[in-house]
């Protein structure tokens, strides 16, 4: 390898640093430069594995100028890229500027797919300026409607305080983005009334913003994905004090907005919640639903999905090969089809065999394995070293929070591929915890342990030695055996 070698990262959220970070150490030798739209960028600290699958870490939100502290041969350039030029290798930002790559890896994230997006009254949720959006609307608001299903509409619908929300689904169960209607039942008492505080520490990681004189807000460049515990800290509050209520309307869709001129003219009829409205109450925009029905609210959250920004790529005249979800395809060293360019995190998609228990989902914890695993492909392709998929992508596995409990997902958590014939074994306890094992031909598959099992280790173990546990039957799952005791 050259001493001049110079290896382009665009992209400052967890993927892009992630993978600037491990490139620095692995090639010590060359000059690594981080192009990025945002003023702040993300770090992964206190990283610690709490089984051998499942991570837990901070994430913060620091100036640029602390990873070039720490990274000497690390430089990061605040500017979008604008064009990539893969015959010359060379990139060229919006300030005008050309860097020169020997490699380079796109790690630029996604944008939140928001229904009716040109419209004032419906807002998205990705980055900190987004967030703050949403905080100061909320403040002054008496009902607001959630549409979607999965990660954010789940943590909204619990967070919220002080305000009526309407959850508008497409599905017959909440939450279905991660789990099934069997699963969603346990959460269904934690939509209304106290928020549930569960004792001990939450093996969970954490996300902070440091205070920075560069605030993304100010500069107006769109930041990378929130993540993990984003919404801890945040006052989700609006401006009516009463009791937690969440409406769930269940298998629709939102098929207009209105005004309130609209409202009058076709002389509409308004459906009524509760106490808080009567016939004089007026709303800054109405939803129609496909259910037919029609709520008032002060603005509605979209909270509908994450596109790659693929397509941003291709328009940049670049010939990249697209998956249908418009994920940047790479192979199982995280390459594209275009020589010497790689991408990782939220813009690219899988597009390897996947292991029988691994799957891709738009997480904070594979944008951080993808872009280590990249430095590490381009290390090894400088090389010209042979290289094996990393052993993080042989198993599925996510921790996180909804509803305040501890949320586990292992493997083929919901038999996701694996058609119908598959048993699954139950136990719950109501309020405390819910652990759901999918076996098949008594092999284990997947798990969803919520609350604080303690199960983590031992499924993740079962499923990747697939032993043959059809002779415990039910007593998988029994309390009173402590399950360790047979397979540690
Ligand atoms: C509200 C919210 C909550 C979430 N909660 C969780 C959670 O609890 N657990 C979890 O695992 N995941 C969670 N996620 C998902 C997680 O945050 C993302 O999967 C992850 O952050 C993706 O990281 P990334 O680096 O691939 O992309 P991003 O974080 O989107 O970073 C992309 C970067 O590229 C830059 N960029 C884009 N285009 C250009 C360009 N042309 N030139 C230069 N720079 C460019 C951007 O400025 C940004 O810095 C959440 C996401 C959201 C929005
Ligand atoms: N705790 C966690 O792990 C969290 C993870 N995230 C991640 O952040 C990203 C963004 O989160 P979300 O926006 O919640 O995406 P998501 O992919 O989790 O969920 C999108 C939801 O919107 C629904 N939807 C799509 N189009 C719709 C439409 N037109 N009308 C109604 N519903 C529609 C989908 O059916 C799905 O339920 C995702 O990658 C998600 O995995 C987000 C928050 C928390």
């Amino acid at each position: 390898m050259a001493d001049t070698d110079t290896i382009v990262v665009i992209g400052g959220g967890i993927a892009g640093v992630s993978c600037t970070e491990t490139l620095s150490t692995l090639c010590k030798n060359e000059s690594i430069t981080l192009v990025t739209a945002s003023p702040l960028i993300k770090a992964v600290t206190n990283f610690k594995q709490i089984s051998r699958r499942l991570e837990e870490f901070d994430v913060v939100e620091n100036p640029s100028s602390e990873l070039q502290e720490e990274h000497r041969n690390v430089t990061v350039l605040q500017a979008k890229v604008v064009s990539i030029d893969p015959l010359k290798r060379e990139i060229v930002t919006s300030n005008g500027k050309t860097v020169p790559y020997t490699k380079l890896c796109i790690c630029t994230g996604g944008s939140p797919k928001l229904i009716m997006k040109d419209d004032p009254n419906v807002i998205g949720i990705r980055d900190t300026e987004s967030v703050s959006q949403f905080q100061t609307k909320l403040g002054g608001s008496r009902r607001v409607i959630i549409v979607g299903n999965g990660g954010i509409a789940t943590e909204l619908a619990y967070e919220i305080e002080d305000c009526e929300v309407v959850w508008a689904i497409k599905d017959k169960s909440i939450s279905s983005t991660f789990v099934d209607a069997g699963t969603a039942q346990f959460f269904l008492p934690h939509l209304s009334g106290d928020k549930n505080v569960q004792d001990g520490p939450m093996k969970r990681v954490k996300y902070t913003v440091k205070p920075s004189p560069a605030s993304s807000s100010k500069s107006g460049a769109k930041g990378g994905a929130l993540g993990p515990d984003w919404s801890l800290g945040i006052p989700m509050n609006g401006q009516v004090q009463r009791s937690r209520h969440v409406r769930v309307e269940y298998e629709c869709e939102i098929k207009e907005i209105l005004s309130l001129a609209e409202i009058r003219q076709r002389n509409l009829k308004v459906d009524k919640i509760g106490d808080m409205e009567d016939e004089n109450t007026d709303w800054p925009v109405y939803a129609l639903l496909t259910n037919d029905k029609m709520y008032g609210c002060d603005f509605i959250v979209s909270a509908t999905g994450v596109v790659p920004n693929g397509n941003k790529l291709v328009t940049l005249d670049l010939d990249l090969k697209l998956a249908a979800d418009g994920g940047v395809i790479v192979n199982n060293c995280m390459k594209t089809n275009i020589d010497h360019i790689y991408a990782a995190g939220d813009v690219c998609s899988a597009s390897w065999d996947w292991a029988p228990h691994w799957l891709q989902m738009r997480l904070w914890s594979q944008a951080r394995q993808m872009g280590c695993y990249a430095a590490q492909c381009i290390k090894a392709d400088l090389n010209d070293e042979a290289i094996s998929l990393d052993f993080c992508f042989e198993l599925f596995a996510h921790v996180t929070k909804f509803f305040g409990y501890k949320v586990i997902l292992l493997g083929k958590f919901n038999g996701q591929g694996l058609d119908d014939g598959y048993e699954i074994l139950l136990r719950m306890t109501k309020g405390v915890e819910y652990i759901k094992v999918i076996l098949k031909d008594g092999r284990m598959q997947g798990a969803i342990l919520i609350g604080e099992t303690d199960l983590e280790e031992t499924f993740e173990n079962l499923i990747l030695n697939q032993l043959d546990l059809s002779r415990y039957g039910e007593d998988l799952l029994d309390p009173g055996i402590d399950i360790d005791d047979y397979f540690d």
